[in-house]
């Protein structure tokens, strides 16, 4: 009997499918498509430049003063190719020396080895450049992309709340990895790979037409053929692979969601369910995949069939040339030599314009995230506090009395959350907040943190309205605990001592005293040193807000926001912190 009807199947493809794209891709997976084994990883996604030229100078701007660099870096490209098309050539009068009948064997000896020797010089030359145009074109890439990953990542760090609260991590977290990847690829190796295929393309259509015309004529005339053959099958390959890379991320995206709800599946029985839709999206990839790989996998061998097509017929021309007119035979093997591999640029062309493109998108997806406006920057005027246990130099001290006056505030423009609120905490006293789900408690904190700026009304700390207050003095001189708890990866000291990074050892305890976390830190393997696992998953719930409120203890910050802090902690516990904070 089945579990799911068609419409759940419709909906489990739809839901996760496009969930776990940005997994998928952000693993680095990729297609097989025209010319090679990998194709390009932003074409996942379809993404296209939308402004090629304009996107291009911004990452130039990023190259610096490295530009300088880039016309040696095409220099070497240049002799690398000119090596390689020119030590090929040098088989010509070394085939032709052995096939003459006019000379000794002595002389046909040392003319092969000058030859060898010669042909021997000219790839060195090329070995040599290509080694100085990656170790150049890589060094000059690495820099680019370090300035830009450090713009992103200082960028995110000054965007406000509203951006994050409006998109998914998974795509922040995509633009760090999958967008700056591609680019990555496209300054080490695309760059100068183009212009590569271009120089062989030209030089070995160049070579052609001076070994023979007749031939070469010939040859080009099966281009097109090859090129139509080539992007059908590409055609084909691309849209299974990225039906598979959809059905990829589906089952990655319910792999993810059943293993962190494993609880809750178990509870409400639904094993055979979850187990009859994993099966089905299993399958759904399977089939793709068989798809995807069939028509990554032919193209190699179907283009290579074909261009021998081309190769017999040049060769079986070539050869009659030979007999009836004076071609020589170091010219034919040289052409067949050049002819064989013509195509190979030409693929090469497409795969890396796809590449160039896919990269582009990716700038375009990053520079997005940089154009973004930044959290309001602080007025000129804009003055520090500080609080008589903490005081900085310069800075205004106050004693903590927060005044809200005629507060009104909606996170969209058409849904008022808060309106005309007022209220009044003076130092030392402590206020609750008591509301129906959703009634806006969250919403007070977050103005009073200034993480959103109200249109209407005034927050004022000691008379001073927070706008006239730098941010980060502002938020040093409130102790937060929110809703969510959050620890990072490191041990129980350094999480409690990110409050207030200069705090002494001693300070820490207190402040885990003070809050009663320090008789369970104490229990813990390694007591204070204890390493915290993901995000504290070793720790009880109650306990991790404990270590939270210490964090926020430690601060010595004359104000203090509890949200829900409290709640996975017992009654006594919540008791004895309570009446020992000392703020
Ligand atoms: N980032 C946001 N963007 C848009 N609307 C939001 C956002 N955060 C909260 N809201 C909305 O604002 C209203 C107030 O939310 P808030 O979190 O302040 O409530 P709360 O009183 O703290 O609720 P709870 O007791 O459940 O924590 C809710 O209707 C909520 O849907």
């Amino acid at each position: 009997m089945s579990y799911i009807s068609e419409e759940r199947k419709e909906a489990l493809l739809r839901r996760y499918g496009s969930k776990g794209m940005k997994q998928a891709d952000s693993a680095g997976r990729r297609p097989r498509g025209f010319g090679g084994p990998g194709g390009p990883r932003g074409s996942i996604d379809g993404g296209k430049p939308k402004n090629v030229y304009g996107t291009i100078n911004r990452l130039l701007a990023y190259i610096g003063r490295d530009k300088v660099k880039i016309p040696f870096v095409f220099l070497c490209v240049f002799g690398s190719t000119l090596a390689s098309l020119g030590g090929s050539y040098i088989l010509r009068p070394i085939i032709n020396n052995l096939v003459l009948a006019d000379r000794t064997a002595e002389e046909k000896i040392n003319n092969l080895i000058m030859g060898i020797l010669i042909m021997a010089s000219i790839y060195f030359v090329g070995v040599i450049c290509s080694y100085l145009q990656q170790k150049i074109m890589i060094g000059v890439s690495q820099n680019a992309l370090v300035r830009i990953r450090e713009e992103l990542f200082s960028k995110i760090q000054k965007l406000p709340l509203r951006y994050h609260d409006t998109h998914a991590h998974g795509d922040i977290m995509s633009r760090f990895t999958n967008d700056l990847d591609s680019v990555g690829e496209m300054l080490n190796n695309t760059l100068s790979q183009i212009f590569s295929s271009v120089l062989t393309l030209i030089g070995t259509v160049t070579l052609m037409f001076i070994t023979n015309w007749i031939l070469a004529i010939v040859t080009i005339v099966t281009v097109p053929f090859l090129a139509y053959v080539g992007s059908m099958i590409g055609k084909q390959s691309r849209k299974y692979f990225m039906a598979q890379q959809q059905a990829l991320g589906a089952v990655n995206g319910y792999i993810e969601e059943t293993v962190t709800g494993q609880k809750i599946i178990k509870v409400f029985c639904h094993e055979k369910t979850t187990m009859e839709e994993f099966d089905f999206l299993s399958d759904d990839l399977r089939k793709k995949q068989m798809k995807a790989q069939f028509f990554g996998s032919i193209m190699g061998p179907v283009m290579g069939n074909l261009s021998q097509i081309s190769y017999a017929l040049s060769a079986s021309i070539g050869g009659m040339l030979c007999l009836t007119s004076n071609f020589d035979i170091g010219g034919l093997t040289i052409f067949t030599n050049y002819s064989r591999h013509f195509s190979r640029p030409v693929n090469e062309l497409s795969h890396q314009m796809n590449t160039i493109f896919a990269a582009l998108a990716g700038a375009e997806r990053v520079f997005e995230v940089m154009d973004e406006r930044s959290e309001m920057v602080d007025s000129s005027d804009a003055i520090e506090i500080c609080s008589e246990a903490n005081r900085v130099e310069g800075a205004r001290i106050i004693k903590g009395e927060v005044t809200l006056k005629n507060v009104t505030f909606g996170y969209t423009p058409d849904k008022v959350v808060l309106k005309n609120i007022n209220l009044k905490a003076k130092p030392g006293q402590k206020i609750a907040f008591v509301g129906s789900t959703g009634a806006g408690k969250t919403t007070v904190t977050n103005l009073i943190n200034r993480f959103y700026d109200i249109e209407e009304g005034q927050i004022l700390i000691d008379g001073i309205d927070i706008k006239n207050i730098k941010k980060d003095s502002l938020r040093a001189n409130i102790a937060m605990v929110l809703q969510d708890t959050h620890l990072f990866s490191g041990t129980v000291r350094e999480n409690i001592r990110y409050g207030r990074l200069d705090a002494t050892d001693e300070e820490v305890i207190t402040a885990a005293k003070i809050v009663s976390a320090h008789s369970f830190i104490e229990r813990l393997p390694d007591g204070y040193d204890t390493a915290l696992e993901g995000d504290g998953s070793n720790l009880s719930q109650g306990e991790r807000q404990l270590l939270n409120i210490a964090r926020a203890a430690i601060s010595k910050a004359p104000i203090l926001i509890l949200d829900e802090a409290t709640s996975s902690i017992d009654t006594r516990t919540e008791n004895t912190s309570n009446g020992a904070w000392t703020n």
